[in-house]
């Protein structure tokens, strides 16, 4: 029996989980959620018991603070000297790792150097990693990359069409990321349905702050949105998703903008928060909607690519037969899955928005005539990383 604490840094989050292994027996979870924004919110659930704090939390760090603070607490942290393992969410691998891999002072190093593939991220799982590193020096410490899911793809869908050297020389690919999620919700509908995932076409659709979609046929990723970096593919709470590179040189020209400040533009102040204006939180925005022009539209634009891949993912695969809805906006907007659904009816998709709106946390939301079998699963990336550490712990 192993206690192993698993940590899973979001770009507007950061959730953890301490699970008894391998009974899989959850002992603590809790999240930090809307990290940035005013009235971040502090989750943390123990012994049927669950603690709630709204406060100002402005990046990582704090949230990391906030968390062992409560932990002492609570004195959960007592807990600290049975941890065996800490597994850490880390959305960039490159091409250096292809799975999960025990962090030793290289893979740290690598992890830090691929920070431009994933800027948001990769330095604050790296600085979790360090500080989880000092709190517990004698625990096994396990990266478990977003990208590892997608190492599947194949050339033609991993290459942008430039110049081949750029591939060669700089590793100028698509990586695509969300992997851990992608894998845990289709093996997870999958087994909802009662089908092995390998004789299904299926999409999955995580959409939280990040937010992407991945294509998944014969049981492994096919395609996703994501590209070289996590700023590619969907509209997202903060990021532009697809756009016209000529307009990047074009607006930093007249805004006389630094390369940083102009990536700033793109990751940080558009997407959402860039179209309402108002927050980049689809909480705030589906509160304000009927009244604000501004939220409505982004609101119209979020689902209308959503509804763009679905058709190009469909078309690349020759089919579809099943769909899922996962993260933050995913399980939580009801709301956004009946806009995306309705537009999807042409594929013969039919749903009662009644059972939509239910919130369990895996359900079938299609009616049983429906020509693709449409759920909501909730993600465990948490768990998903628990395992492999304990597997990497094993193996030791
Ligand atoms: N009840 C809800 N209705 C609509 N959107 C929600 C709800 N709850 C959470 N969200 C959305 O989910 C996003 C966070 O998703 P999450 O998957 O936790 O993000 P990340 O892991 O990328 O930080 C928030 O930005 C918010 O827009
Ligand atoms: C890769 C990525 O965008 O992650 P998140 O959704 O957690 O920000
Ligand atoms: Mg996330």
């Amino acid at each position: 029996m192993a206690m192993i604490m698993a940590v899973n840094a979001g770009s507007s989050s950061l959730k953890f989980q301490l699970i008894e292994m391998p009974a899989e027996k959850v002992i603590a979870k809790g999240q930090v959620e809307r990290i940035g924004l005013t009235d971040s919110i502090f989750t943390l659930k123990f012994n049927g018991e669950k603690v709630e704090l709204i406060q100002d939390i402005n990046d990582h760090e704090q949230a990391i603070n906030l968390l062992l603070n409560q932990l002492q607490e609570h004195n959960l942290i007592e807990q600290f000297n049975d941890i065996k393992g800490v597994g850490h969410r880390v959305v960039a691998g490159g091409e250096w790792f292809n799975k999960s891999h025990i962090i030793d002072e290289d893979a740290l190093e690598k992890i830090e150097r691929l920070a431009s593939y994933a800027p948001l991220h990769n330095p604050a799982n790296a600085m979790g990693i360090r500080v989880f590193q000092e709190l517990l020096p004698d625990a096994v410490s396990v990266a478990v990359f977003d990208t590892a899911f997608h190492q599947t793809l194949t050339r033609d869908k991993y290459l942008y069409a430039l110049p081949y050297e750029y591939y060669t020389k700089y590793g100028a690919r698509k990586y695509g990321m969300h992997g851990t999620s992608h894998r845990y919700v289709a093996h997870r509908g999958a087994e909802v349905m009662g089908r092995d995932l390998k004789d299904l076409k299926m999409i999955t659709l995580h959409l939280g702050a990040g937010a992407s979609v991945t294509a998944i046929k014969d049981g492994v990723s096919f395609d996703t949105s994501m590209g070289f970096t996590p700023l590619a593919g969907l509209m997202m709470a903060t990021r532009t998703g697809d756009v016209d590179p000529s307009l990047v040189y074009y607006i930093q020209e007249r805004e006389g903008l630094t390369n940083e400040q102009m990536l700033n533009v793109l990751n940080k102040k558009s997407g959402l928060l860039g179209i309402s204006t108002i927050s980049s939180d689809m909480r705030d925005l589906q509160d304000v909607e009927a009244t604000n022009e501004h939220a409505a539209l982004a609101m119209k634009m979020f689902v209308n690519r959503v509804v763009r891949y679905v058709g190009e993912y469909t078309a690349e695969m020759g089919g579809l037969d099943a769909l899922v809805f996962t993260a933050g906006i995913g399980e939580n907007s009801s709301i956004i899955r009946e806009r995306v659904l309705e537009q999807l009816a042409y594929m013969g998709i039919t749903f009662d928005p009644e059972v939509n709106k239910r919130r369990d946390d895996e359900m079938i939301i299609s009616n049983p005539d429906s020509k693709v079998t449409v759920m909501k699963i909730a993600t465990n990336e948490e768990l998903m990383i628990a395992r492999d550490v304990q597997e990497l712990m094993n193996e030791q």
